[in-house]
């Protein structure tokens, strides 16, 4: 658990983004760079390639990480350092203005860093599933150290900067190459390495690309440079200004020799280019435990809300997704039942689609669940045998009763408690969530504001509480959860609000 937020909030949170691409209740961060030759901040006559900033931002990210003290790594500093002579380019505030959105208190903003790594590769046209997606990452609150590897940095530095980072030579020649198979140099960052005549019309940044396919991972990067053929190992390789021949010099100060094994086969390239994104993305500080790899859910609940009648009587809704395969289809409802006191519920059937989408892993079928619970007693949901929910009755916000307001930044928020778990001194109070902006970095960062309840009313075995939180910046991107005494509600996302 994080700040009060559960692991499995986290995970299932970062599942969503990355697996529902299109459709119903899809996030779109993955669709936007589909296909990868995408500029999501223009046009494709700018030169420029989202999906190849976001695999340059994680290297800037974790380039000054010192293993060894256990400090740096994908953290999100690299958004304070935007302005660094290290980092020419648009790509650190373009990223994390497009990744914002998704910043809240289940997913970080270098945890989104991590996942712009494995989408890009998986968009475009890497192995998708080799590369392993962990959550649990945490955002530094200001910039780290600066060091990242220039085209003019000499050899002996550059590989310095990789081995405190962890990467031996070989690692460091790879990941580079692995990072070179996607994108541009561009004469409007580098006039001194790019010549003036890449700018044309179709290419007003003049992006000269590191091999002829330039939105396609894959091997073209070290078979072009081995072969001088195509663009040769790219700008790096080939620029007539010497000293800015970083590539050149990392390639061959093991004379080609991790080259010609990332060459070997487009296998053998992305296998290796994958176990090496993964470490990259993996690089983290020493007191950040990361989850095990998120896997595609064949089912999954999402969005679980509790509600209550005015005689009391608990009901549970959401939504189910299924995920399957291409051999596979949608079942046309799906059963699910609760636990109440260690027996289960006979099952309910779900009526109706509530839409399907598409997904990198399969395609997703949707439905609507709503159902009344017994309470107190009810512990968990349990979706087509196949996956179990924990679900707390004592203590719960009943989103459908709550409301927001976007424009003024209100919350009226209403929760429910059993009258019994209160005792004289307790009060009800309100943890809110809030992704805000901060000084410094373009990087949302979350805060939280507490609020206290004040009784409402009573509704069978259970106290009602409201409260209106105002101020609050990002009201989609908010959380909330109450507690009162040692009990703690679920958290629930203020956009499911009623
Ligand atoms: C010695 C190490 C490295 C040096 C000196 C270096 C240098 C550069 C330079 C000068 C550019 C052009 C940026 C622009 O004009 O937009 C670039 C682009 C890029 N780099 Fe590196 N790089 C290194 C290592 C890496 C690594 C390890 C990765 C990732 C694993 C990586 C990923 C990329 C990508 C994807 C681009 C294309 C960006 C775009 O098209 O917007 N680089 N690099």
């Amino acid at each position: 658990d994080r700040n009060g937020i559960s692991a499995r909030d986290i995970y299932e949170e970062m599942e969503h983004i990355l697996v529902d691409n299109k459709g119903t209740n899809s996030d779109g961060l993955v669709n936007a760079i589909t296909p990868c030759s995408n500029y999501i901040n223009g046009d494709d006559t700018d030169g420029e390639q989202s999906s190849a900033q976001w695999v340059r931002i994680a290297f800037h990210d974790i380039a000054t990480a010192d293993v060894a003290a256990g400090t740096g790594g994908l953290d999100a500093s690299v958004g304070f350092e935007s302005n660094r002579p290290e980092n020419p380019g648009l790509f650190i505030n373009q990223t994390i203005g497009f990744f914002n959105p998704d910043v809240s208190a289940y997913v970080s903003m270098a945890d989104m860093l991590a996942l712009g790594v494995v989408a890009s590769v998986a968009t475009c046209g890497g192995t998708t599933t080799d590369i392993p997606l962990r959550t649990g990452r945490v955002d530094a609150s200001a910039a780290g150290p600066s060091g990242v590897p220039e085209p003019g940095t000499d050899i002996d530095t550059t590989l310095s900067s990789f081995a405190a980072a962890g990467f031996d030579q070989s690692e460091a020649i790879a990941l580079t190459a692995c990072g070179h198979s996607l994108g541009r140099t561009h004469y409007t960052n580098f006039p001194d390495i790019v010549d003036e005549s890449y700018v044309t019309t179709d290419n007003t940044d003049g992006g000269q690309e590191f091999d002829s396919t330039p939105a396609v991972f894959d091997s073209a990067v070290v078979t072009e440079y081995l072969d001088q053929t195509g663009e040769k190992g790219g700008p790096l390789v080939t620029t007539t200004n010497e000293t800015q021949r970083s590539d050149f010099r990392l390639y061959n100060s093991d004379q080609n020799a991790t080259i010609e094994s990332l060459a070997a086969s487009e296998d053998s390239f992305q296998t290796q280019c994958n176990t090496l994104f993964a470490k990259m993305i993996d690089t983290v500080p020493s007191d950040v435990v990361l989850s095990d790899p998120i896997t595609p859910m064949p089912w999954k609940a999402t969005d679980i809300g509790l509600d209550i009648s005015s005689s009391g009587s608990v009901s549970v809704a959401g939504l189910i997704r299924n995920l399957y395969g291409a051999s596979e289809s949608a079942a046309s409802s799906v059963s699910y039942t609760y636990t109440a006191n260690g027996t289960n519920s006979s099952a309910v059937e779900t009526t109706g689609s509530a839409g399907s989408g598409s997904s990198l892993y399969g395609t997703t079928a949707w439905y609507n669940f709503n159902t009344t619970i017994e309470s107190p007693g009810t512990t968990a949901l349990n979706i087509n045998s196949a996956i179990s929910y924990p679900i707390n009755v004592d203590i719960f916000v009943l989103p459908a009763k709550s409301s927001t307001n976007t424009r003024s930044g209100t919350v009226t928020l209403y929760a429910a408690a059993l009258s019994n778990i209160a005792t004289d001194s307790d009060t009800m109070t309100a943890t809110f969530y809030v992704a805000t902006s901060q000084t410094g970095s373009r990087a949302n960062t979350v805060t939280t504001k507490t609020v206290t309840l004040t009784e409402s009313g009573a509704a069978g075995a259970y106290t009602l509480y409201t409260a209106s939180a105002t101020g609050l910046s990002s009201i989609g991107d908010v959380i909330v959860k109450v507690s009162m005494g040692d009990y703690a509600s679920q958290t629930v996302k203020t956009s499911i609000f009623g």
